[in-house]
Order: C-alpha cells, then structure tokens, then sequence
C-alpha cells in the first residue's frame, strides 16, 4: 500500500510558479528519497503534505486520507522533523520527550517506556546533559526521537543530514533506517551519497516536476544502460571514429565515451567495415551525481 501519493500537485508563490505538475508515491515501510536542487521546492512540497500550504491543484493523501489545507486530521499520521528543530534548551532530552508525551495526554508508564525506547533507538540513552549543550548532530537525532513519540505511520523529515559532519551524517542515516522497522521514511536531500546509501526508492524534483523517480535498482539499471567507454587500439583510429561520430566524448589518450547507447551498433558496423581494432569496451558505471548532472542538463 502507498503511505503517501501526490498526484498532479501545483504549487505557485505570486509569478513563480514552484511545482508545476509533482506526482510520486511512497509505498509502506520505504526509506524514500526526495531529492532536488536548492531552492527545487522540497521544503514546500513537504508543506503541503502537511497541510500547512495550500496546493494550486492537484491533490495529496496520507495513508489514503486526502490532506486539507488547515486541517490536520492526516497529521495524526505523521511524525515531522524540521531542517532546523527547535527544543526547550534547559531541558535533558527524556525531560523533553517526557514533556512530549504529556501535552499528549499519554499515559505516565506508557511515556517513561516510549522514551527510554526512543533514547535508546537515537542513541542518547544516559545523556544527562541540557539540550543548549548538544551539537546539531544530537539535536537532530533528538527531532527524531520527537517525531516518533506518537508512533506515526509516516516519519518526515527535512535535510536531516545537511548540516552534519560525516560522523554525524553516518548515525543519523543509521537511525532513519531503523525506524524503517515502525514506520514510513521520507527524507529531502541534495546529499546524493546519502540516498544511495540508504534509500529503496527516489524522485528528483528539478524544474517543478519529477524528472526522475524509482526504486535505486531502476535508477542504477538506467546508469548502466546509459553510457558505454570505447577504447581502440591506435590513436588515429580514435580520431577516425570521433570524426565519423562528433558526439562521442574524448577518454583518455585512445578512448572515447558514448553516452547514446543506441548509436552502438552504427559505431560498432563502423568499426568491423573501416577494420578498427577494439581494445575495450565497457558498460560505463555512472554515479548518481553523474546522472542527476545528465537529467539537469549539465
Ligand atoms: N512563502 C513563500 N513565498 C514566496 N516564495 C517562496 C515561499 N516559500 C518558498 N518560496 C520560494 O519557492 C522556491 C522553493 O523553495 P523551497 O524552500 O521549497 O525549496 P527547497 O527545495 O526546500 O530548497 P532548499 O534546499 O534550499 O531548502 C524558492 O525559490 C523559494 O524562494
């Protein structure tokens, strides 16, 4: 079942238009991946879901719910984590996920088990220290443990790793993919590293529309089938082929770089009529970094 669907949202500030036509889905139990360029509209797309913008058209439902602008009936699904979460900072973290529960109207023994539980998943188990004191590491490992006191169906959560080191970067990762076990993950992202590292699935927003989006086995089979590295035996029959086909890309001293993979049989009857010799040629393994520059058109 899908956690989360947007289908055909629209989203405009005055003349800019921020989202022209955004649709993608998060199936249950997924670590997803939003990915886009500063400024892509993330940060709105995620206002949306939580019904705190207003779309243009089109139309979100959590958990099979249509979300309302203003209300926040589907937000009892959802645990939010902010790019920059705010704390009480005179607070140790269980006396903050304490006071959590609380507002929450939970029950005593029910808030002293889900916060030992959630120190524990986040690692801050034993912290005795005031928040004012936390690095921004410990703060958003904190968020986390927030916007999952209430056991939400969907966990999100805005450029959690973007102003951490790669120490930092590393735990936070670890902990979103164990709470994959509870519940639904949605990340934003321009940290391409960290969504191949912990992500099943992915869109990339670019341009106010999804420009890419499957799981990372789809987007690594369309890496490989992208690009294809020829190298020849002599120099002069490099040039012989880059002259007969300009859009290859100079490699090296005698390769070059297809990136059309559906020029290879012409390149290759080239070869076999004109008697070129190959020394090698190899199924190009581009990152996803290299990808995205693709799609972007760089
Ligand atoms: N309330 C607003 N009024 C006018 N323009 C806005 C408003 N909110 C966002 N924008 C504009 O919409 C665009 C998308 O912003 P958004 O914050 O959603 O991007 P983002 O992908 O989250 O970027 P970043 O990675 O930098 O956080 C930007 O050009 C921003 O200036």
């Amino acid at each position: 079942m899908e956690m989360l669907a947007l289908n055909h949202v629209k989203k405009r500030f005055g003349e800019k238009q921020v989202l022209l036509d955004v649709s993608f889905c998060v199936p249950e139990h997924t670590v997803f991946g939003f990915v886009g360029q500063n400024g892509a509209g993330k940060t709105t797309s995620m206002k949306l879901i939580l019904g705190l913008l207003a779309c243009d058209g089109g139309e979100i439902t959590v958990g099979g719910e249509p979300v309302r602008y203003g209300n926040t009936r589907t937000n009892r699904l959802i645990g939010y984590l902010p790019d920059v979460p705010e704390f009480y900072p005179y607070m140790t973290p269980a006396e903050y996920l304490t006071f959590c529960g609380e507002i929450n109207g939970m029950a005593s023994g029910e808030i002293k088990h889900r916060t030992s539980e959630l120190l524990s998943l986040v690692g801050l188990e034993g912290e005795r220290r005031r928040i004012r004191g936390f690095s921004r590491g410990m703060k958003q490992r904190l968020g986390i443990a927030q916007a999952l006191f209430n056991r939400p169906k969907l966990l999100i959560c805005d450029e959690p790793t973007s102003a951490l080191d790669p120490a930092g970067r590393k735990e936070l990762l670890d902990i979103l993919t164990a709470a994959r076990e509870q519940t639904t993950v949605l990340f934003s992202t321009h940290i391409l590293s960290d969504v191949e590292h912990i992500c099943d699935e992915m869109a990339f927003l670019h341009e106010g529309k999804i420009a890419l989006q499957g799981s990372l086995e789809e987007i690594r089979r369309i890496r490989e089938e992208a690009a294809m590295e020829l190298e020849l035996e002599r120099p002069e029959d490099c040039k012989e082929l880059k002259a007969a086909f300009p859009f290859l890309k100079p490699l090296g001293s005698n390769g070059l770089l297809l990136e059309k993979s559906e020029a290879l049989p012409e390149v290759l009857r080239f070869l076999a009529d004109r008697r070129l010799s190959l020394r090698r040629m190899e199924r190009r393994e581009m990152s996803l970094e290299e990808l995205f520059m693709e799609v972007i058109g760089k």
